[in-house]
């Protein structure tokens, strides 16, 4: 029997090696090949991708992404599936096995020397407990990562593609909006999974930018995310205070960037929070001036 795996070579599969998944690493298997198949159209893979596959697991995806012509990386944390992926793709797709490469190890301590060639694409059933990080880790350390199409709680989708004003707009909505464009690109039901999560899953399709959308460094800007919504209900002045060195400071920033100090992190687009870090450097760099509430800025 040759191409993608349904329910009943899935479970053949992990009683073969042995596999019990777990809920540590994540582990729900895909044992639907019209789910593969409509992960790998949403991807919009051109035959001259290099597809960067997180996750393997039993080879479900991987199958899928390897009808195209495109090459794969699959970085696999389990030592036994990491081993054993090789041999399901000769046994599956023969004449693909010379275009798939396996990394086991940790997904998040990828270096950009871990590829080659290097990745245009990232296209991944995530571990869902660490998809975000996984996913802002692969954009900070890959550039030459161009689209991606992955699949995450339901929950977390709606996060990394939410809006300014959105209630769930936060952390990784601005920090996937710094790298890339993204959009919602379907919901998927539990049961296409084994074992069967409690959660529904969703699609997250991005293509990156050409370039950054400011020129402030990353960590910069980044920083003033993390500190605006680590107290999300707050005005920026009060939640940047820490940040700024003081609510007078950060209110000065604030003004020096056009963005209104009353304000709540959550209806700034990324550019406004890189116009904060902007101005936080401008205002660092000018010397110290007497400030409202009678402290000296540093
Ligand atoms: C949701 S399963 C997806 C499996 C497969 N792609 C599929 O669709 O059936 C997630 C996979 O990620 C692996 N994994 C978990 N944490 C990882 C990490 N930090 N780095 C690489 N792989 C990881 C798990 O062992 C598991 O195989």
């Amino acid at each position: 029997m040759t191409g993608l795996l349904g329910p009943a070579q899935i479970r053949a599969l992990a009683a073969k090696l042995g596999v019990r998944p777990t809920k540590k690493l994540g582990q729900n298997f895909v044992h639907d090949p019209n789910t593969v198949r409509r992960i790998v159209a949403a991807a919009g893979l051109t035959e001259d991708d290099v597809v960067l596959e997180v996750g393997p697991g039993l080879g479900s995806l991987t199958l899928g992404l390897l009808e195209t012509a495109a090459r794969v990386h699959a970085v696999e944390l389990d030592p036994v599936l990491a081993a054993a992926l090789p041999e399901t793709v000769a046994v599956q797709a023969p004449e693909a096995k010379d275009r798939l490469t396996v990394l086991a190890g940790d997904a998040l301590k990828t270096t950009v020397a871990d590829f080659t060639p290097a990745p245009t694409a990232l296209v991944a059933n995530l571990p869902y407990n660490v998809a975000v990080p996984v996913v802002l880790h692969l954009l900070a350390t890959l550039p030459s990562l161009r689209h991606g199409l992955v699949m995450v709680q339901l929950e977390v989708a709606d996060r990394l593609t939410a809006g300014p004003g959105s209630k769930v707009y936060g952390i990784p909505s601005v920090k996937l909006a710094w790298y890339a464009d993204s959009r919602m690109a379907g919901k998927v039901p539990p049961a296409v999974f084994w074992p069967v999560p409690n959660v529904d899953s969703g699609l997250v399709a991005f293509t990156l930018r050409d370039a950054p959308p400011a020129a402030v460094p990353r960590e910069d800007v980044f920083a003033v995310v993390d500190a605006a919504f680590a107290q999300r209900r707050k005005t920026l002045r009060a939640a940047l205070a820490g940040w700024a060195g003081g609510s007078a400071v950060a209110e000065r920033i604030l003004r020096a960037a056009g963005v209104d100090p009353q304000a709540r992190g959550e209806s700034l687009t990324v550019m406004e929070f890189a116009a904060i870090a902007a101005a936080r450097r401008t205002a660092v760099s000018e010397p110290p001036e007497a400030e409202s509430d009678g402290r000296v800025a540093r």
